[in-house]
């Protein structure tokens, strides 16, 4: 009987003599069989297709990946290795930003372990960024590169440490600039915290929660001193209304997962290592270059005002909030019965009007500024903000000590030696 591939390429055509029904049978039974084969063909080619397709998409992950590996995870062990009793293991994200880095700091000083996550953004300049952390790594802390919305990245960090709490401070921060580009408001401070709440509800055991809201949610609330109870449904920014998403959004992972949730409302915080995009440290640049500084008034001619606060009041605010967080009840995504929720608010108590910011950083650059009043642009500023904090104070005895004479101080020092003033040239 003649093989399948001589029937398809005869090679003496006529060589067999086959009666009519036989070769009607064979012809058939010749074109199943192509069929058949070129199907077994066709899907053998798309599974080579397809595993060269996964293929070149895990190694790409691989290839690009800056996280990973035998050696990455020691080094997030390392980092998160608790060196006191009764200590914690803490991811801090967002932690060569300001409040981060000074906290992260404070928590490996006092024994915790701390692992740091920052995606090391352009906001403002990154080499400041990599400056603080080059200084948390001098302490042993190690600052993972990546992005709160690597569900990848988050799941794996939580694969190799058991964390105990994720102190979250990674954001879009700034008010005025939600105008530029709302979108990276919604991606960091919506969907970033969505994912990292993911992560943190899945997890066994759950990590308690403390993570940066913001005086901001109390918008055109004018009840002063703002109290936790006040209204907070008038944002006067896209910035506040994803803080107070964020609030609203931690909520429903507690009460359905059993996530414990601290909410931190910052009032305007500043010190050494802050950030380049607030008032105090702009105001200290343009002076310093003879640059005119423009401050905004309010309605009537009123001057604006804020409760700032000092970076170490907030550090100690941040360090109560954390160790008095109670546990989540959940695991493994299921709740287990109710764990805690609150917010705080975090200020100094006392606000200060912008020109006597500018009054207090002329006398300790000894130079003037050239100031510029303008009328108060529609761009969500609000016309004052001033902490009630009583509730933080009872929690976890938050108390602030530094006035804003004694901080600016301290910060110019430190904005003097960072850029390589000589101090004697300015004071
Ligand atoms: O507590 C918060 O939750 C927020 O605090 C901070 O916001 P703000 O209180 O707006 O601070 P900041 O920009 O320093 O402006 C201070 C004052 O200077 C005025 N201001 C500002 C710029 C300028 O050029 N001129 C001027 O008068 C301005 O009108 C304002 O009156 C954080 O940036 C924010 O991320 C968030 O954390």
């Amino acid at each position: 009987m003649p093989s399948l591939e001589d029937e398809l390429f005869p090679s003496t055509p006529g060589k067999f003599k086959i009666d009519r029904g036989h070769r009607q049978f064979q012809r058939c039974f010749a074109s199943t069989s192509t069929m058949f084969l070129w199907a077994l063909f066709l899907i053998a080619l798309t599974a080579s297709y397809l595993s060269f397709q996964s293929f070149v998409h895990s190694g790409n992950r691989y290839l690009t990946a800056s996280w990973g590996g035998i050696h990455w995870e020691k080094q997030i062990r390392n980092s998160a290795h608790i060196q006191r009793p009764a200590g914690m293991s803490v991811l801090v994200t967002g932690a060569a930003g300001f409040v981060g880095s000074h906290v992260s700091l404070a928590l490996k000083k006092r024994g915790d372990g701390v692992v740091g996550l920052d995606n090391f953004n352009n906001y403002y300049d990154p080499s400041l960024k990599k400056a603080r952390e080059s200084l948390l790594n001098r302490q042993g802390i190690l600052v993972v590169e990546g992005d709160l919305n690597d569900a990848a990245l988050l799941a794996k960090l939580f694969d190799v440490v058991a964390f105990t709490h994720v102190l979250h401070l990674a954001a879009q921060a700034g008010v005025r600039y939600a105008m530029e580009n709302p979108g990276s408001y919604v991606h960091s401070n919506v969907a970033g915290l969505v994912s990292l709440l993911e992560i943190c509800k899945s997890a066994d055991p759950q990590p308690a929660i403390v993570w940066a809201s913001s005086s901001s949610v109390y918008g055109l609330n004018e009840n002063a001193p703002f109290s936790e109870s006040d209204r907070t449904d008038r944002p006067a920014s896209l910035y506040a209304a994803t803080k107070k998403a964020g609030e609203e959004i931690t909520h429903t992972y507690n009460h359905i997962y059993g996530l414990s949730i601290t909410g931190l409302r910052f009032f305007t915080v500043y010190g050494p290592w802050g950030r380049p995009d607030m008032a105090y440290f702009s105001f200290t640049k343009n002076i310093l270059q003879g640059k005119t500084i423009t401050i905004y008034r309010g309605k009537n001619k009123a001057d604006l005002a804020r409760d700032f606060t000092y970076i170490d009041d907030i550090v100690k605010g941040c360090l109560g909030s954390l160790d008095t967080s109670g546990e989540s009840t959940g695991s493994g995504g299921k709740k287990r019965g109710p764990a805690p929720y609150r917010n705080f608010n975090l200020g100094n108590t006392s606000p200060v009007k912008v020109p006597t910011l500018v009054n207090i950083l002329e006398k300790h650059l000894r130079m003037k500024a050239k100031r510029k009043i303008v009328e108060m642009p529609g761009n969500g500023d609000v016309p004052f903000t001033h902490a009630n904090i009583s509730l933080a104070q009872r929690e976890f005895g938050y108390k602030p000590t530094t006035d804003l004479q004694t901080g600016l101080k301290k910060f110019v020092r430190w904005y003097l030696s960072y850029y390589g003033y000589n101090p004697k040239d300015v004071q």
